[in-house]
């Protein structure tokens, strides 16, 4: 791939072609996405990070059937939240990185016989050796555990890992709200997203994680359209009572912090800082977004032309760059509450 350029777009070039309706109600379509062996209620993740998930969140998650992936920021907590999660009778799914103590807590949970049915290996530069060996340890330990890899970016990458034994990986290098990687390295998927998901999915054989960009509910339904399983949400998942942190007052509004899990506040140290800080507005109850996330997919699939996931991935689509803001793509906060 080295010294090609692609004709590319990103989720705001986009537009899906509807469809004849056949169906006759909304809640008629069915958002139930599987991965693994495990069904769950729509095919979205709150990103792993400390300022979207905590041990509360997760639990409340896989209570209601949502996929979630706890983050890997408090290491020392993660066998003994596997074990809370299974004597609750809930999935468990964790975040590793590629360090020794990430290979300690495989062969801890090897000892305590505690298998999660979920393991993301979370690392910056998912192209690596290191994540590959990581892949190929948790398969020898514990086989019975769905393992997803990333972060990548190209078709190459997405062999790569899936030769190494990944069950999925997680598209995205950049693309984050709170992401500067792009603006410190010159590299990544930032504004050729959904063009980066396409290129990926048609590679795979196994299922695809679109992570990082998606700033309105209907970028979900076109993650889906161009091949992705799922889609991992950051800041369109921030802001709510259920995230981590404390709700603040900003010029009279309310807000939360939103922050990189590789920016200086969650490091603790400027070293090799590719994140930031983003302030949010305050949303409520994260049970409220979600659901409006369920019925604006149940509308997409309705436009699809069909009732369930599986019919968004074969709509026309127009690519008109910068149109869905009916030319008023100046409006770069995408605020669509007071419509
Ligand atoms: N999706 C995205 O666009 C990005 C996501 N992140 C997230 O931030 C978190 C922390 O990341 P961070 O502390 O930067 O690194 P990681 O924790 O991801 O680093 C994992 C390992 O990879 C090595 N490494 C080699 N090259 C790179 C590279 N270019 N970028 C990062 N690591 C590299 C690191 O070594 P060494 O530290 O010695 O270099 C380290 O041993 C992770 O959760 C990650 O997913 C961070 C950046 C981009
Ligand atoms: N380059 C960086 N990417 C990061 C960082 N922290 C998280 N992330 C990625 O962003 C998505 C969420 O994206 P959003 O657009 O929905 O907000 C998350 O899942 C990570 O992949 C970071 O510090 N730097």
């Amino acid at each position: 791939m080295a010294n090609n350029s692609f004709n590319v777009f990103d989720y705001e070039d986009i537009q899906l072609i509807p469809q004849k309706c056949i169906i006759e109600h909304r809640y008629q379509a069915d958002t139930s996405a599987q991965l693994g062996s495990h069904t769950f209620k729509i095919p979205v993740v709150p990103a792993n990070m400390s300022s979207i998930i905590d041990e509360k969140l997760a639990i409340w998650l896989a209570q209601n059937n949502y996929f979630y992936v706890m983050h890997r920021f408090e290491p020392e907590t993660r066998l003994a939240f596997v074990q809370k999660m299974h004597q609750q009778q809930l999935i468990a799914s964790i975040s590793v990185g590629v360090q020794a103590q990430d290979y300690l807590l495989i062969d801890q949970l090897v000892q305590a016989q505690l298998a999660p049915e979920y393991i993301t290996i979370d690392i910056a530069h998912g192209y690596a050796e290191s994540v590959a060996k990581m892949i190929k340890y948790i398969k020898e330990k514990l086989p019975t555990t769905f393992v997803i890899a990333g972060n990548i970016a190209t078709p190459d990458a997405v062999h790569f890992l899936e030769e190494a034994g990944a069950d999925a990986t997680k598209v995205g290098i950049g693309p984050g709200r709170a992401c500067i990687t792009k603006i410190k390295t010159g590299f990544g998927t930032a504004g050729w997203q959904l063009a980066a998901i396409r290129m990926c999915a048609k590679a795979a054989r196994k299922p695809i994680i679109a992570d990082g960009g998606i700033r309105t509910n209907g970028d979900i339904a076109k993650s889906l359209r161009f091949g992705a399983s799922f889609v991992m949400i950051g800041s369109l998942l921030a802001g709510h009572d259920e995230n981590p942190g404390e709700v603040l007052e900003q010029n009279g509004h309310k807000v939360k912090i939103y922050y990189g899990s590789a920016s200086a506040l969650q490091k603790g140290e400027r070293k090799n800082i590719e994140g930031k800080k983003v302030i949010v507005p305050y949303k409520g109850s994260i049970v409220d977004t979600l659901k409006e996330m369920q019925e604006d997919l149940q509308s997409a699939i309705s436009y699809a032309g069909g009732k369930e996931l599986e019919d968004l991935r074969h709509v026309n689509y127009v690519i008109i760059k910068n149109s869905i803001y009916n030319g008023d793509a100046g409006v770069i906060n995408h605020d669509l509450s007071n419509l």
